[in-house]
């Protein structure tokens, strides 16, 4: 081996080609940057699927509260809310689907949250993982997928400042980043955010996986 050989760091995900088969989907695989691993994805979700999952979680939103001490914050100023795990069979079928495209079994996952935004509202730059100062650090978040559930009229893109790119919200759609690098700075490089929206309103179901379990299986 020679001083400039790049070799790539594993990744959690693992699908390759142009499409992952889960058990109920045919998901397309659209664009990937490799390091940090970023894969935006197509046809993750019915227009049904996500018309649904706005439908059950719209008269239980909140305003977004952050981290472990749940304050409200600046940070976030959308709305939110969390399913219980295995709530419906409805969500244990997209659940089953997350997973699959994770590659981690669901029970390493927080409850599928879904966030809306109205034209003002953002999240601004973050890091989806924990500082290693806090105690929910013990046992951190790996993976992101973030699913739009409508189509936004302007604004609301998921943007990664420090590779200056972003991902225009499109119903069904979603992008995957992993941060379980052994290099932290490319952990660093996932720093991500929700752009305001201008018109409309943006509607996204977000899962985080974490490296150990949750929860046990159903
Ligand atoms: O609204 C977005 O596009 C980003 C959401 C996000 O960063 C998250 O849910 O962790
Ligand atoms: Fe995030």
């Amino acid at each position: 081996m020679t001083m400039d050989t790049i070799i790539k760091e594993q990744t959690i995900f693992d699908h390759i080609g142009n499409k992952i088969k889960t058990e109920d989907r045919e998901i397309d695989i659209i664009a990937r940057l490799a390091e940090p691993l970023i894969v935006v994805l197509g046809n993750v979700l019915s227009d049904e699927e996500c018309d649904e999952l706005i439908k059950l979680s719209k008269d239980r939103m909140q305003r977004s509260k952050l981290g472990v001490t749940r304050e409200v914050n600046e940070i976030r100023t959308s709305d939110s809310m969390f399913f219980q795990e295995n709530e419906s069979e409805f969500i244990t079928i997209i659940e089953k689907r997350i997973s699959s495209i994770m590659n981690i079994p669901i029970e390493h996952g927080d409850g599928l949250q879904i966030l809306r935004y109205t034209p003002g509202q953002q999240y601004k730059s973050h890091f989806d993982y924990f500082s290693s100062t806090s105690s929910a650090a013990k046992n951190n978040r790996i993976s992101t997928l973030i699913m739009y559930l409508n189509d936004v009229e302007q604004g609301g893109e998921t943007f990664f400042p420090k590779l200056n790119f972003s991902v225009s919200p499109k119903k069904g759609m979603g992008v995957y980043f992993e941060y379980f690098y052994n290099d932290p700075s490319l952990n660093e490089l996932t720093l991500h955010g929700g752009a305001p929206v201008i018109a409309g309103e943006k509607w996204i179901a977000t899962q985080w996986m974490r490296r150990q379990k949750l929860r046990t299986p159903y």
